[in-house]
């Protein structure tokens, strides 16, 4: 391993003065570089899906702060679509997708050895990543996962509470699990291509693992995270795999155990000192000041910021948010967390 890829020694167990830090969304629209950027690519799939640009703008909170990781500039929702799903962005509300609800349209989705059709685009970015990136700096390459990725399939949009996804696998379990099966198996081959082509650790975002509760959470979070992480390492032996099951709060106790990631992301609806105890005795974390805190600044960003360096202090520590940073957040508060963590 890379003596100077710090993210890389953090998630090898190393317990280092610094925390390597990077920050989910980093390459966003509170940069007006990137805002500039996605004018230029026209709209936000374009820009997904033209290499150059979406290296570029994977690059540009690199030249400005320096962070220890960059992660492949891409959506989750590209899956969906190169599995034949119907997918548009609506300015200022979100994604809309193609819906699943019975079985004829889980019929006309595509095999998964057609993903590549679409999704080849997004390697090529990761290529010109890892020849443009500084040495010491890591590349992340990331997915959906399954549960997540099947709630924005069922229903075609976002949704506060999942419902339509509960409602589907409460309703037609059989094609529910299906689906999953078919993400499931189309996020490995994903996720192995990216790594040919150069990511160094990849991610599942597992957004609303949340919602999935007791029995649930294990079938549908824990268990597909544990099959993509087992077929990743079995044929990329090594290759370091962060797990983010969002908002599972007590469900992160023992997660990284039972699905064999190198690292557990947490939002920030856990108090890093419990989670020190409850979650990093099982090896590495990452996390999880609160995004506000990019909004707003200030002493109490400064506060929080060492409240969370000193409570994961004595083991392998990811400094990150607990989420995305929002279009709204200054990027001198960005800054001020950089030298907090960096400076001490
Ligand atoms: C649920 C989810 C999505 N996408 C993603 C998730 C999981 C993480 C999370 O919970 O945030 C993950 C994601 N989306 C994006 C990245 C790129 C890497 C990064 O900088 O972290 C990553 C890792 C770019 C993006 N993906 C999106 C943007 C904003 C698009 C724009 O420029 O208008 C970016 C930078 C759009 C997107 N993409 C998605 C939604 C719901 C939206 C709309 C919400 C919004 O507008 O902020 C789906």
């Amino acid at each position: 391993m890379a003596e100077n890829k710090k993210l890389l020694r953090a998630l090898a167990g190393e317990v280092l003065d610094t925390p390597p830090i990077w920050m989910m969304r980093q390459a966003g629209r509170y940069l007006p570089e990137y805002r500039a950027t996605r004018e230029q690519a026209g709209d936000f799939l374009s820009l997904c899906y033209t290499p150059d640009l979406a290296a570029e703008v994977t690059l540009q909170p690199i030249r400005r702060y320096g962070f220890d990781a960059a992660i492949l500039f891409a959506d989750i929702l590209l899956v969906p679509q190169a599995l034949g799903a119907d997918l548009w962005f609506v300015t200022g509300e979100g994604p809309r997708l193609s819906t699943i609800t019975q079985q004829s349209d889980f019929d006309a989705l595509k095999p998964v050895d057609a993903i590549h059709e679409t999704l080849s685009p997004v390697y090529e970015t990761v290529r010109i990543l890892s020849c443009e990136l500084p040495s010491e700096t890591t590349l992340i390459g990331f997915a959906g996962a399954p549960w997540t990725v099947a709630t924005y399939m069922i229903a075609g949009r976002g949704t506060p509470d999942q419902g339509p996804a509960h409602a589907l696998r409460e309703a037609n379990t059989a094609l529910f699990e299906a689906l999953l099966d078919r993400i499931t198996a189309a996020t490995i081959e994903y996720l192995s291509a990216q790594i040919e082509a150069g990511a160094e650790v990849v991610k599942i975002f597992d957004s609303w693992a949340g919602s999935l509760k007791g029995e649930a959470f294990t079938k549908y979070a824990v268990e597909p995270c544990r099959i993509i992480t087992r077929a990743l390492k079995e044929r990329h032996p090594g290759i370091p795999v962060i797990g983010f099951p969002r908002e599972a709060g007590e469900g992160y106790v023992g997660f990284a155990k039972a699905t064999g990631v190198d690292c557990v992301a947490l939002d920030n609806s856990v108090a890093p000192e419990w989670a020190a105890q409850h979650v990093q005795v099982d090896g590495c974390v990452q996390g999880n000041l609160a995004s506000s805190h990019m909004v707003t600044g200030g002493q109490a960003l400064v506060d929080e910021t060492r409240r969370i360096l000193r409570a994961f202090s004595k083991g392998p520590h990811i400094f990150n948010l607990g989420h995305g940073i929002t279009p709204d957040a200054d990027p001198e508060n960005v800054q001020l967390m950089i030298d907090t963590v960096r400076g001490g």
